[in-house]
C-alpha cells in the first residue's frame, strides 16, 4: 500500500504510552467534566443525583428478595390457618410477605423510572455537551494562525480533535455510570462480607484477566486510529472529490472514476484489514477471559450451595449471596474495563484538549499603537525575507520597498515569484523571518491585529463562494454591517455585482451556490464581482486585490478597473495580475522574481528599460496581435 502514487509515506507508529503517561491523560477527565459542568449545571447535577438513588437499588432489591423467600419457607412450615385464601388473608399470616411483595415492585417500578429518566438526562447533556465542544472548538480554531491552516500536521490535529468533539458523548455516561456502580460495588461487597467474607477473595481470580486484555486492545485501537489519521483524511478527501458539485466537471472529462474509487479502495481497504485482525484477537482473548470468569462464579455458587445444604445458610441467604456475588462479579469486570475505557478515552482526549493548547503565534501586542487614519506616509518593507514553516528555500528574500500613501502599485512575476506572500505578509497573517514591515514607521507587529484586517480590503485569487444568499455574500465583507441594505447595494455597484444580482429571480436574497436546493450557481466572473463587493464594504484606506480579475472578460475588467482607479484615488492600492492591460494602469509597478525585486517604475518606465517586463508586456501583446 506503499506505492500509491502521491501518497505520504505510511506514518511512522508513535511508542506506547508508558504507564505514567497514561494516568497522566487521566487528568483530562477533570477538564472534560468541568466542559460538561459549564455546558448544563441542572441537568449535570440531575445526572449525578439520578444516579445515586439508582446505585442503591441492586442491594435493596437482593435483600427483599432473600427476605420473601425466607418469609415463603417459614408459611411453608406453619400450620394453615384455614383451607381458603380468605383464611389466610384474614388470620394476618400473609401480611409481611404482602408488604414484602408491595416493596420490591415499588423497588422495581422506581429503578425503572430512573434509568428512563437518566438516559433522558444524559442524552439531552450529551447533544448540548457536543454543541459547547464543536463551538468551543471553532472559537479555538479561528485564534489560530493562517499558518496552522496551511500544514498537514495541524490539519491532522484539527481533524483529530473534531472527530473527539462528536465521538465522546458516551464518555460522560461512562464516568457517571461508572460511580454509580462504585457506591453499588460497596454496599453489595459490604453484605457479602457480612456472611461470607472470603467470598470477597475469589472475585479478582476471575476479572483479573479480563482487564489485562481490555486495556491492552484499547491502546492498540487507540493507536491504530492515530497513525491512520492522515489516511483517514486522505479517504475523506478522495470521497469529496469524487462526489462534489466543484469536481464533477473534471472528473467527468478527465475520467477520474476509476482512478479515484480504486485508490479509495486500496487504501479503505489496509485499514479495513488491521481494524479486523484487532477485532479478531479482541474476540478470542475476550472469550477465554471470560471463561476464567464464568468458572470462578461456579467454583463459589457451588460452595455456597454446599453451605446452605449442611444448614450454615438460610435459602434466602443462598439466593441473597449468589446474586450478590454474581452482581458484584459482573460489576467489578465493568467498573474495572469502565476504567479501562475511560483511560482509553481519556486518550481521545488528549486529542481533543491539547488542540486547545495550540497558540496562536500572530498576536496583538499589549498595548498596540493606533492604526495611522489616513496613511500618510506608506507601507515599507525593510530587507524582509520569509519562508513558509517546514520548507527549505526562501520564498521573499531582501525585500524592501515603499508602497506610498495614495499610490497605486502593481506586482506582477511569474507563478510562484512570491507576490501572494507579500500580500499575507502585508496583512499579518503571517511575520517575516528577517527585516521588518511598517506602516507610517510604526511596525506591523505593534498594532492591533484586528486593526490591521479591520483597515485593509483584500480579496485573495481564492476567494471563498459562500453558499449564503447574495447580500449575505457580500455583507460578509464587514460584517458588523451586514444589514446595512444601502452599504451593500453601494458596494455591488462598484465592484459592478449589482447588474449580476438584479438578473437573478429573487435579487439579493436570491441563495447563490449549489449546495443547497434553492441556490443559483454564477459564473466564475460573475462570482469574482460579488467577492470584489466585499472589499468594497469596507472603509479600507488599502485595498488589495489578487488576481481579482482572471475570470472577467476583458470589457469588464477594463470596467471594474476604471471604477478601482476612480474608487481608488486617495486610497493605496495593490493589485496582483498576470493582464498587462491591467498592470499598465498601475502607478508603480514592481516585478518579482525568485522573491526579490528585479524591476520597479511605471509602465513607459520599465517598457524604455527593455528588460523582463518588456519581454513578458511584448510576449503578451504577441498574442493579441
Ligand atoms: N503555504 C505554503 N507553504 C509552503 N510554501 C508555500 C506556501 N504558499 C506558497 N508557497 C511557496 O512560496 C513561493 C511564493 O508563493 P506565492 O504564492 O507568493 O507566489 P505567487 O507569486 O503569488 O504565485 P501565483 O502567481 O501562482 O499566484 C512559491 O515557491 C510557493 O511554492
Amino acid at each position: 500500500m506503499t506505492d500509491l502514487p502521491g501518497r505520504r509515506p505510511p506514518p511512522t507508529p508513535d511508542k506506547a504510552p508508558t504507564f505514567r503517561e497514561r494516568i497522566e491523560n487521566l487528568r483530562h477527565l477533570g477538564r472534560l467534566v468541568a466542559q460538561i459542568w459549564r455546558t448544563s449545571r441542572p441537568l449535570t447535577a440531575a445526572s449525578i443525583g439520578l444516579r445515586l438513588i439508582a446505585s442503591l437499588q441492586p442491594i435493596a432489591m437482593l435483600y427483599v428478595g432473600k427476605l420473601i423467600i425466607d418469609e415463603v419457607v417459614r408459611l411453608t412450615t406453619i400450620t394453615a390457618p384455614g383451607p381458603g385464601f380468605a383464611d389466610w388473608w384474614n388470620s394476618g399470616t400473609l401480611n409481611l410477605i404482602v408488604v414484602l411483595l408491595a416493596i420490591e415492585l415499588a423497588l422495581v417500578v422506581a429503578s425503572d423510572l430512573l434509568a428512563r429518566a437518566t438516559g433522558l438526562v444524559d442524552s439531552v447533556l450529551s447533544e448540548l455537551h457536543s454543541n459547547t465542544v464543536s463551538v468551543e472548538l471553532m472559537a479555538h480554531a479561528a485564534r489560530l494562525d493562517l499558518m496552522h491552516f496551511e500544514s498537514a500536521e495541524y490539519q491532522d490535529r484539527l481533524e483529530r480533535a473534531r472527530r473527539q468533539a462528536a465521538g465522546r458523548n458516551a464518555l460522560l455516561s461512562q464516568m457517571f455510570g461508572q460511580a454509580q456502580d462504585i457506591i453499588t460495588v460497596a454496599t453489595l461487597a459490604a453484605g457479602l462480607f457480612v456472611y461470607a467474607p472470603w467470598l470477597i477473595l475469589l472475585l479478582p481470580l476471575s476479572f483479573v484477566p479480563a482487564i489485562w486484555g481490555e486495556t491492552r486492545f484499547n491502546t492498540l485501537a487507540y493507536f491504530m486510529s492515530r497513525w491512520r489519521t492522515p489516511e483517514r483524511r486522505e479517504l475523506e478527501y478522495i470521497r469529496y472529490i469524487g462526489a462534489s458539485a466543484e469536481t464533477a466537471k473534471e472528473l467527468k472529462l478527465f475520467g477520474l472514476g476509476d482512478f479515484l474509487i480504486t485508490r479509495f479502495r486500496q487504501l479503505a481497504h489496509t485499514i479495513y484489514l488491521e481494524n479486523r485482525k484487532l477485532s479478531t484477537q479482541r474476540a478470542i482473548w475476550g472469550a477465554l477471559f471470560s471463561s476464567i470468569s464464568t468458572l470462578t462464579y461456579y467454583g463459589a455458587y457451588g460452595f455456597i450451595v454446599w453451605r446452605t445444604v449442611t444448614g450454615d445458610f438460610t435459602i434466602g441467604d443462598l439466593a441473597f449471596l449468589s446474586g450478590s456475588f454474581l452482581r458484584l462479579n459482573g460489576l467489578f469486570q465493568k467498573i474495572l474495563l469502565g476504567f479501562t475505557q475511560i483511560a482509553g478515552q481519556s486518550m481521545y482526549l488528549d486529542d481533543l484538549f491539547s488542540f486547545f493548547e495550540i497558540e496562536p503565534t500572530i498576536l496583538s501586542p499589549a498595548n498596540p499603537k493606533p492604526f495611522p487614519q489616513p496613511i500618510s506616509q506608506g507601507i515599507t518593507f525593510e530587507d524582509v525575507g520569509f519562508r513558509y514553516p517546514d520548507t527549505e528555500g526562501w520564498a521573499i528574500r531582501h525585500l524592501s520597498f515603499t508602497l506610498h500613501a495614495g499610490e497605486t502599485l502593481a506586482l506582477v512575476g511569474e507563478n510562484g515569484a512570491g507576490k501572494t506572500t507579500i500580500v499575507k505578509l502585508l496583512t499579518r497573517l503571517y511575520d517575516p523571518d528577517e527585516g521588518r514591515i511598517t506602516i507610517d514607521g510604526v511596525d506591523l507587529r505593534e498594532l492591533s491585529v484586528a486593526d490591521i484586517h479591520a483597515h485593509i480590503g483584500v480579496i485573495f485569487q481564492d476567494f471563498i463562494r459562500y453558499s449564503l444568499t447574495a447580500r449575505e455574500n457580500i455583507g460578509v465583507g464587514r460584517i458588523e454591517d451586514q444589514n446595512d441594505m444601502a452599504r451593500i447595494e453601494n458596494a455591488a455597484e462598484l465592484s459592478l455585482a449589482n447588474a449580476v444580482i438584479e438578473k437573478l429571480p429573487e435579487g439579493y436574497d436570491q441563495q447563490l451556490g449549489r449546495l443547497f436546493k434553492k441556490g443559483r450557481d454564477l459564473s466564475g466572473g460573475e462570482w469574482q464581482k460579488v467577492a470584489i463587493a466585499r472589499a468594497y464594504m469596507r472603509d479600507a484606506d488599502l485595498i488589495i486585490l489578487d488576481e481579482p480579475t482572471a475570470a472577467l472578460d476583458a470589457k469588464a475588467e477594463a470596467e471594474v478597473f476604471s471604477r478601482f482607479k476612480s474608487l481608488a484615488a486617495g486610497k493605496t492600492a495593490v493589485i496582483i495580475s498576470h493582464r498587462f492591460s491591467t498592470v499598465r494602469m498601475a502607478d508603480r509597478i514592481l516585478v518579482l522574481e525568485n522573491g526579490t525585486i528585479l524591476e520597479s517604475g511605471s509602465h513607459a518606465e520599465l517598457l524604455a528599460l527593455r528588460g523582463r517586463y518588456a519581454e513578458l508586456f511584448e510576449l503578451q501583446a504577441a498574442g493579441y496581435r
